[in-house]
């Protein structure tokens, strides 16, 4: 029997100003890591701050274990669930040590170097401000403060993306022999590579495909999935190119991918409905295509 996820988003919809921008999103977060891919502005943000409870969905319900947060104990899910947020978010004036006390329960202050030791630093760093701290260093710094309050799963946003692609190695090394579910948002396929075994993947605030992030790689069933990854091979690559609303259909106008497409075909002009296939789920009418091409193009 599978284990009940501590997250699930059940056909979530979320906007600002009453303008939708993620539409009925269904995503469990399962254990092994779960890797949330899209280009900018594809809505990756908006989900996560729905998760940590900083949106109200305008429909549909994130549920934690079995209750939905409107119902939850809110103390019990600031604990479990923490965000990772990215290093400009240490407070330039406090010195590191003082950083992660703050994060602790008041009893546990003790425990700042043994936290500090769990994320690869040196103790005697503690006495240090975050411009004294290399980039790496800052980072780490920001995951021992997630990691104060023993929770169950760690909400990351490009949590290296800053860094360069030495360090950023070493922090995901770190993130992946921690223990701790997460679930973590990138433009970066090399990211979902090592530190997720299953991945959404987000196109104009839908999910296209979803499954193991293995196969997702290996044989992309849909056509922005397989652009993702032939677009951002390596660790430190730049994200793909931001090309802006505009280029995605409008809602209720068929599959939002069309216009960039190199498949689409008169029946893209209906949205395609999420379905089952070989593995994963994925929501376009071409998929078969696309799968079938494990190598080379499809036309
Ligand atoms: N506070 C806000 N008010 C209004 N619109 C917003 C707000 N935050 C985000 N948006 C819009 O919502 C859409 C999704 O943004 P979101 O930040 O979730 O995308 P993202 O995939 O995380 O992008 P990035 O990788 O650049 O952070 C975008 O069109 C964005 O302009």
């Amino acid at each position: 029997m599978t284990a009940m996820p501590l997250l699930r988003a059940e056909r979530v919809t979320l906007g600002y100003g009453g303008r939708a921008v993620v539409h009925e999103v269904s995503l469990d977060v399962t254990e092994g890591g779960v890797g949330l891919i899209g280009e900018s502005g594809s809505g990756k943000t908006t989900l996560a701050r729905a998760f940590l409870g900083l949106l109200t969905p305008m429909s549909g319900n994130i549920w934690y274990g079995n209750q939905t947060l409107k119902k939850a104990d809110l103390r019990a899910f600031r604990r479990d669930v923490q965000p990772v947020f990215q290093a400009e978010s240490l407070d330039p004036r406090m010195r590191v040590g003082a950083s992660v006390a703050e994060a602790l329960p008041r009893a546990e202050r003790h425990r700042v170097p043994e936290l500090l030791g769990q994320v690869g630093l040196d103790p005697e760093l503690a006495g240090r401000r975050p411009h004294q701290l290399s980039g790496g260093q800052r980072q780490r710094v920001v995951i021992a403060r997630a990691l104060a309050v023993s929770p169950r799963l760690l909400i990351l946003d490009e949590p290296t993306s800053a860094l360069d692609v030495t360090v950023q190695a070493r922090v995901l090394d770190l993130l992946a022999g921690l223990g701790t579910e997460r679930l973590l948002i990138t433009h970066n396929l090399a990211v979902v590579r090592r530190l997720c075994r299953t991945s959404h993947v987000m196109f104009a605030g839908r999910l296209v495909e979803s499954g193991p992030t293995a196969d997702l790689l290996a044989r992309p069933a849909h056509p922005y999935t397989r652009a993702l990854r032939d677009a951002v091979p390596r660790l430190g690559g730049a994200p793909p190119r931001a090309r802006g609303r505009a280029e995605a259909a409008p809602a209720g106008s068929g599959c939002p991918f069309r216009p960039r497409c190199p498949l689409a075909v008169a029946a893209c002009e209906s949205a395609p409905e999420p379905r089952e296939l070989d593995g994963r789920r994925v929501a376009c009418h071409r998929a078969e295509d696309v799968l079938a091409a494990a190598v080379g193009e499809v036309s």
